[in-house]
């Protein structure tokens, strides 16, 4: 023992200032331990007393809430937020907008022609963020959801006895949002990526006085929507689907898509826009994409005809059920694009057993003519709508839209687009105030001068947005309008007559391409089909003496056999035979070659037997000719 501790006398020198350290390591280590221990208790106490909310952006609730966040004033004490010129969105989208939801400063001049941007704060993701609401504490996250397609979530949580505050919040936050969304339309796209709507921008809602069509148009189908979205129960009471579909069809530029995002305005709907024709659409994409729309809503199918020009056509085979597109319907149906949409697919997402219930479906069509009868049949399309060129009616009507009579009061200045006319009493009164440059005219006037108009513009000849353009390029000279508009007309059929020849022309020449490249790919498939036909023939011929030759060796070889035998049995006989030389080289590679090579080759053991039989019978000193003598 002795011995052992004078081994270890150099390493116990500092035997205290190494006990000491692992003293004060383990009570470190304990108090952190201790610490670690009581912090988790605390934690998990007080989240015993925690109501948690979790929102998930594919819903409504998670924008009302992101949308409120971005009002608190909370934010300016928070130390980590994120900032945004952008307007929050559904689906995270951050879209560029120039009127954000945050805009509350129409007064505000233009800067450089611009609209000032105001900031908006929202809750950075993965931190938690505090904020003081109605006596509580909110404990607010937002995070990213996995393997997700880059969504987040929100979650809230709150000290509290019962879950009436996290009540009171969302619906503060739902009227929040739904009093900015009240000025504005929500268009959504469907994304064909993930089969889910994705927020594209909110729009300023379009009064119905600045869409002009034929008398009663306008208030038919706004009272037939209205009184579909009231009546519910009514159809739940006679078991009839609760759809209703209108098909606005006509020439392009004459309001179909305006008059939609009108009455979204009106009845304070969002729409989904799909447009069928989009990359990866398919009967299932549809489907679900049909599914996910909420019960109140707009939904549009933009270009109905487009599809079907991209060969959507009814299956004659189809059930109606949804298709998976398997291998054979694929190299069918298949589009470059990658779209496998059939028009069966369209119809059972349109009122099939998932379609969604409570929505206004609204396609259009610049080519009624194209669509199947069963897609345009009541109940898909309940409302047909006609819209043509400009007629007389509507050209009076715009030009009033455009050129608000004096008001009855005097003012020099006067709110854009504001007006005593009766006919513009349902415009919005506009936030910004500019100073007026239109002339204002006396109502007898603006009459006299919408009249003057009309009555130049050529009856169901030019589209309304060609004469909105011509409007738009004269909105200051009312009088100067008038006058000039039948020159602009005559410009406009020139301009018309133009077009028209040189697209006839361009039809011409690509009709005139088409016909010489098919020409062309005709002789060229006639040429190839020859030049492989003479390949073949020739690799025949080729293969025909290939077996010829070695059957010629082996003839030479037995004449050869015959000859030696002949020659062995009469040395005194003289060759006759001539025979050409077989070709040694010759490669034989076929199966026929193969059954020839055996054949000689018999043939050249033979001989060679024969050789060595003589060369016996030469030994003993007696030939075959001598003994067969
Ligand atoms: N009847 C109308 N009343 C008021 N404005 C109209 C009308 N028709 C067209 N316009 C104007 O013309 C432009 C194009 O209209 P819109 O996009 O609604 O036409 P559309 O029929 O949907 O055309 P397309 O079939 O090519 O989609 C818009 O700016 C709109 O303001």
């Amino acid at each position: 023992m002795d011995t052992l501790m004078n081994l270890l006398s150099p390493l116990t020198m500092g035997t205290g200032a190494i006990q000491d350290t692992m003293k004060l390591v383990v009570i470190g280590g304990t108090v952190e331990t201790a610490r670690r221990v009581s912090m988790s208790a605390w934690n998990g106490f007080v989240d015993s007393f925690f109501l948690t909310a979790h929102f998930s952006q594919d819903d409504y609730p998670y924008d009302w809430l992101m949308y409120w966040l971005s009002k608190q004033p909370a934010w300016g004490r928070s130390r980590e937020f994120d900032i945004t010129t952008r307007a929050l969105s559904r689906n995270g989208i951050i879209q560029n907008t120039t009127g954000d939801l945050d805009d509350g400063d129409d007064d505000e001049p233009l800067v450089h022609g611009k609209k000032k941007r105001r900031v908006t704060f929202i809750p950075s993701p993965e931190t938690t963020h505090t904020i003081y609401y109605r006596g509580h504490w909110l404990r607010i996250t937002r995070t990213k959801r996995q393997g997700d397609y880059g969504s987040y979530s929100l979650k809230i949580s709150v000290v509290a006895r019962n879950n009436d505050i996290l009540k009171k919040l969302v619906l503060e936050a739902k009227r929040t949002y739904e009093k900015d969304a009240e000025h504005r339309v929500h268009i959504f796209l469907a994304d064909t990526s993930y089969g889910i709507w994705r927020w594209n921008g909110a729009r300023q809602k379009r009064p119905m006085s600045s869409i002009v069509l034929q008398p009663g148009v306008k208030d038919m189908i706004l009272t037939d929507c209205k009184d579909f979205l009231a009546s519910e129960e009514w159809y739940a009471e006679r078991g009839i689907p609760f759809r209703r579909g209108y098909l606005l069809h006509g020439v392009p530029g004459s309001g179909k898509t305006s008059l939609i995002h009108s009455l979204a305005g009106e009845l304070g709907l969002d729409i989904y826009v799909v447009s069928l024709s989009s990359k990866g659409m398919s009967d299932n994409m549809l489907t679900t994409l049909m599914g996910n729309v909420p019960s109140r809503c707009i939904l549009l199918l933009e270009d109905l005809d487009a599809a079907f020009t991209r060969s959507v056509s009814r299956d004659s085979t189809s059930t109606g059920a949804p298709t998976v597109p398997t291998a054979s319907t694929k190299s069918s149906k298949e589009n470059s694009d990658g779209s496998t949409l059939s028009l069966s697919g369209l119809l059972n997402s349109l009122d099939g057993v998932a379609a969604a219930e409570g929505r206004l479906l609204f396609a259009t069509t610049n080519h009624i003519e194209r669509l199947d009868p069963a897609l345009s049949r009541p109940g898909r399309m309940d409302v047909w709508i006609n819209f043509t060129h400009a007629t007389k009616w509507q050209a009076e009507g715009l030009f009033k839209c455009f050129f608000p009579a004096k008001p009855s009061a005097e003012s020099v200045e006067l709110p854009e687009g504001g007006s005593a006319d009766a006919s513009q009493k349902n415009l919005p009164l506009p936030k910004r105030k500019t100073i007026q440059i239109v002339p204002l005219l006396a109502e007898e006037e603006i009459a006299e001068l919408a009249k003057r108009f009309a009555d130049q513009v050529p009856e169901d000849e030019l589209s309304v947005a060609a004469l909105q353009g011509y409007l738009l390029k004269n909105k200051t000279r009312p009088r100067e309008c008038v006058d000039e508009i039948a020159a602009w007309v005559v410009q406009e059929r020139e301009t018309k007559e133009k077009l028209k020849k040189q697209k006839a022309e361009l039809e011409a020449k690509e009709k005139a391409e088409a016909e010489e490249k098919a020409k062309k790919e005709k002789e060229e498939k006639a040429k190839e089909s020859k030049t492989k036909d003479e390949k073949e023939t020739n690799e025949a011929k080729e293969k025909g003496e290939k077996i010829r030759k070695p059957k010629k060796r082996v003839e030479v070889i037995k004449a050869e056999a015959a000859v030696e035998s002949a020659s062995s049995s009469s040395s005194s006989e003289t060759d006759n035979s001539t025979g050409a030389d077989a070709d040694s080289e010759e490669s034989i590679t076929s199966e026929e070659d193969e059954t020839v090579t055996k054949a000689v080759d018999a043939a050249i053991v033979s001989k060679e037997k024969w050789v060595a039989v003589k060369s016996q019978s030469t030994g003993t000193q007696t030939t075959t000719e001598e003994t067969l003598s």
